[in-house]
């Protein structure tokens, strides 16, 4: 096992600062079979981004066990294909914006539980429950609270701390799959499911993909309820804590929300709030390596000779810092009426697998981001510690469990 890799799953922020300015921009992370380089030359994302077809989609080979071996991260070719284009209508467009009182009334009603003035909100779970409960009703139509809290228990064994994440990884030849009583209850929760959802289609025989049998139908709400809710609560959770440290941003926010009355389900009607939600994800992005891509042959890659079966991973970590001015300053302004290149901003990866959620994760970020700001006024605390600290959760990074949302007062709506 290479030393990197140890590192990098150990404390993967100090190692991938530690090695910012590496030249060529390449980082070698696994020497034995399959080898691994991280990516964060520009010319060589676009490059990948655009060669996608030529590449293999091995996926993560942690999250394997957990997500199931039928999960559509990898699956390659037209089934893939098949996937993306009978997930996608339900996730952009007009179903996106018939999403706007699922967001709106789940956000709402958990501000009313938890923010009561004074007390301390674990801001990274709080966020978790919320995006869990708009994932379930976007694959679901419900949110069976039973089976997401038994479904949340075991993401917690699963990502919640670092060590046992070794252990799984490096001890147990894997991290553990869900109890088959958990993958019953998943699966009952599915064919239950109201029209129009996710899940009727994964479970119609007569449609696009055809007669599914259970483990399929199950990876995908797995894969679907996981890839749907961790990622998008750690960067509301983040955008909470960094709006928290610069109050001129806070303030600047406010007003914009103030002057209308958009609840952010539409970028363009609170820019400063859209080129918020991006800043947050170029800063922290919450999946700090995007995308494993397998290539096929032997080819040379920032000036190093790769075997076939090398995994070219595009590190947006080390590429949001590379490609930007004042890149370690919180500057939402950089992005009002920008869009930068996929090549040099990428929180959501690239190329045919590009995320299939990245405009329902963003209308999220803004509406739930928008609506406690309406709401309340708050301070973060994480004990002795800093509130930037962050837990790794394999993959992801979150806002650490002790860094807690102080609430200090009501606003009027
Ligand atoms: C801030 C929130 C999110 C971030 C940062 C994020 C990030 C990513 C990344 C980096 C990938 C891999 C892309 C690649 O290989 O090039 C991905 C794939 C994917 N994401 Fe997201 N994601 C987010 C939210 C969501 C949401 C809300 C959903 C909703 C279901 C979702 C569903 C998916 C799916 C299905 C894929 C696999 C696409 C494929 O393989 O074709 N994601 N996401």
């Amino acid at each position: 096992m290479n030393l990197n890799e140890i590192r990098m799953a150990a404390r993967i922020v100090p190692f991938l600062e530690h090695n910012q300015h590496a030249r060529p921009r390449l980082l070698e992370v696994r020497t034995e079979a399959p080898r691994k380089v991280l990516l964060w030359d520009a010319p060589t994302i676009e490059w990948i981004w655009r060669s996608d077809t030529t590449f293999g989609h091995p996926g993560s080979r942690s999250m394997r066990p957990v997500l199931g071996t039928d999960s559509m991260l990898w699956l390659d070719g037209e089934r893939h294909t098949m996937y993306r284009k009978t997930l996608s209508p339900f996730l952009n467009g007009r179903a996106l914006r018939g999403y706007r009182d699922t967001i709106s009334s789940i956000t709402e009603s958990a501000i009313d539980r938890h923010w009561s003035v004074g007390s301390e909100v674990p801001i990274a779970e709080w966020t978790r429950g919320i995006t869990l409960s708009i994932i379930s009703r976007v694959l679901l139509g419900s949110t069976d609270s039973d089976v997401l809290a038994r479904f949340s228990e075991w993401m917690e064994d699963v990502l919640g701390s670092t060590r046992r994440i070794m252990m799984y990884r490096y001890l147990k030849g894997g991290l553990p799959p869900a109890s088959a009583s958990l993958d019953e209850a998943l699966l009952d929760a599915a064919r239950a499911a109201d029209y129009p959802s996710i899940a009727r289609v994964l479970l119609d025989e007569s449609g696009p993909l055809g007669n599914l049998d259970d483990r399929e139908v199950r990876d995908q709400i797995v894969t679907l309820l996981f890839a749907g809710h961790e990622t998008t609560a750690s960067s509301i959770a983040t955008a909470l804590v960094l709006l928290d440290r610069h109050p001129k941003v806070r303030a600047e926010l406010l007003d914009e929300l103030d002057a209308t009355s958009a609840d952010g389900m539409e970028g363009n009607e609170v820019p400063l709030l859209q080129a918020t939600a991006r800043e947050v994800l170029r800063l922290r992005p919450p999946v700090p390596v995007a995308a494993n891509r397998e290539m096929t042959e032997p080819g040379e890659i920032c000036g190093r000779q790769l075997p076939a079966g090398t995994m070219l991973s595009p590190c947006p970590f080390l590429a949001h810092r590379e490609h930007f001015d004042r890149a370690d300053r919180f500057d939402p302004h950089r992005f009002l009426g920008k869009r930068p290149a996929t090549s040099e901003f990428f929180p959501f990866g690239g190329g045919k697998r590009h995320c299939l959620g990245s405009q329902l994760a963003e209308a999220e970020i803004r509406m739930i981001v928008a609506a406690v700001l309406r709401r309340r006024s708050w301070q973060c605390v994480a004990g002795r510690g800093s509130t930037e600290q962050r837990q790794q959760r394999v993959h992801t990074l979150a806002p650490a469990p002790r860094v807690k949302a102080r609430v200090t007062g009501h606003r009027a709506r």
